[in-house]
């Protein structure tokens, strides 16, 4: 069935929101407020609905032309019919929204958006599918095929001079294969597998290591079992199946922007849940009088170690931040929470209002679980101060941002 419908506004996920003529909402991709569409029900839900953009009618006036081939077919972009400029603001008003409507702030204290450095070619890994003929692609737009690729334009320069060279037979099991560009640009291929057995290979002259990773753990089939990254020229150790933050520019924006913004002084101790491979740890470690990091990832525990050697004043626990918190007697004067997009699991939550650091900087993928994490730490006694967005992910309506509470109860 197809509709004409009026799109008004911009909703977190890339997808335009406007209604059908029985009043439910209805989100479609690809489109954006003010403009008229045809649109055709993907979804159809009691209480909303879902559409494939089939025409617009009426263009809203600050669409543009997208770069890349794929886009709409692709489910990697969702913004390259807007500009850069549109984007960014677009997710500064998307992440007040959440943060008013879901933790019930009036006016949140936004700082302005802090541009990546490249609105292209920023990051330092791609992760591909393979299409049923064995080539290299990612996930559609309906998150269940995949799109065999012939140019992407979010991936670092060096990346994309390497993946057409790859060649891979579609092997039972063989689920992702992802690339990491390294600060002595080698490239590091993980081939992400649900079974053990690890492919026949041959890399040849190509400057790559390989590492297969299966439920049995990580194989090295060519040079090294890490790439290293690095940040302000600091480098990192980062293992096939460890966390790294994707726009290395930008990585390098927020470690700067903790450093300025938290109220460092000697002697204090600080925690840094979910800490990966140490990105904030390296740089608040000489800062700090003790700092305590935790973190369940075991490849990234053991970066984490060889990464912060130097210091014998850090502790790493690892393990899950609900499980750990609350068995920890500790008084943090700061704590850095940079939980995954699921935000903080309730008994690290409970732990942290029980530690009542002075001040709390939570680094968020996600707007939605950031703004209800915010309700329950703000009840519990902390203020807002600030919420600044990083746009880590331009093209995509990911939004990073940095949020900074204070204790306004007595301990
Ligand atoms: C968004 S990353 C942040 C890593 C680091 N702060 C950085 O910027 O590189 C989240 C990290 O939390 C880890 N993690 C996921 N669930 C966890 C949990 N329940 N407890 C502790 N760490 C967890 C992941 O392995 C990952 O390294």
């Amino acid at each position: 069935m197809i509709y004409e419908i009026e799109l008004t506004t911009l909703t977190y996920g890339g997808e335009a929101l406007g209604r059908l003529p029985d009043g439910r909402a209805v989100f479609v991709p690809f489109a954006l407020p003010g403009e008229r569409v045809r649109v055709e029900l993907v979804e159809d839900k009691r209480g909303y609905a879902r559409g494939r953009l089939v025409e617009v009618l009426r263009p809203a006036p600050g669409r543009i032309a997208p770069r890349c081939a794929h886009f709409t077919a692709c489910g990697g972009c969702h913004y390259q019919h807007l500009s850069y400029a549109d984007q960014l603001e677009a997710k500064t008003s998307i992440l007040k929204d959440q943060l008013e409507r879901i933790a019930g702030i009036t006016n949140p204290p936004m700082r302005p958006i802090v541009p990546s450095a490249s609105p292209w070619y920023y990051r330092n890994t791609v992760q591909f599918h393979l299409d049923p003929q064995g080539k290299l692609g990612f996930q559609a737009v309906d998150g269940k095929t995949v799109v065999a690729i012939r140019e992407c334009h979010l991936p670092e320069e060096p990346l994309n001079e390497l993946w057409p060279q790859l060649d891979f037979e579609p092997l039972p099991g063989l689920e992702r294969i992802a690339l990491r560009l390294d600060a002595r640009g080698e490239v590091l291929v993980t081939l992400e597998s649900t079974t053990p057995e690890a492919p026949a290979l041959s890399v040849e002259e190509l400057p790559v290591s390989v590492v297969f990773l299966s439920p049995e753990g990580p194989t090295v089939l060519a040079g090294e079992a890490f790439a290293v990254l690095e940040v302000l020229r600091r480098p990192f150790r980062v293992s096939a199946g460890s966390f790294f933050q994707v726009n290395t520019a930008m990585a390098g924006a927020m470690v700067t922007h903790l450093l300025e913004t938290l109220p460092l002084k000697d002697g204090q101790t600080i925690l840094d849940l979910y800490c990966g491979v140490g990105l904030f740890s390296a740089f608040l470690a000489p800062r700090a009088g003790r700092l305590i990091a935790v973190e369940s990832a075991p490849s990234a525990c053991e970066d984490f170690i060889f990464n912060l050697d130097e210091f014998d004043h850090v502790e790493l626990y690892q393990g899950e931040a609900g499980v750990v918190l609350p068995s920890l007697e500790v008084q943090p004067q700061i704590a850095i929470v940079d939980p995954p997009r699921a935000g903080l699991e309730r008994p690290a939550l409970d732990a942290l209002l029980r530690l009542r650091p002075d001040v709390l900087a939570y680094v968020s993928c996600d707007p939605a679980t950031l703004a209800r994490d915010c309700k329950r730490l703000l009840s519990g006694g902390y203020a807002l101060q600030q919420v600044t967005p990083f746009d880590l992910f331009p093209q995509t309506y990911h939004v990073e941002s940095v949020v900074l509470m204070t204790n306004v109860k007595n301990k």
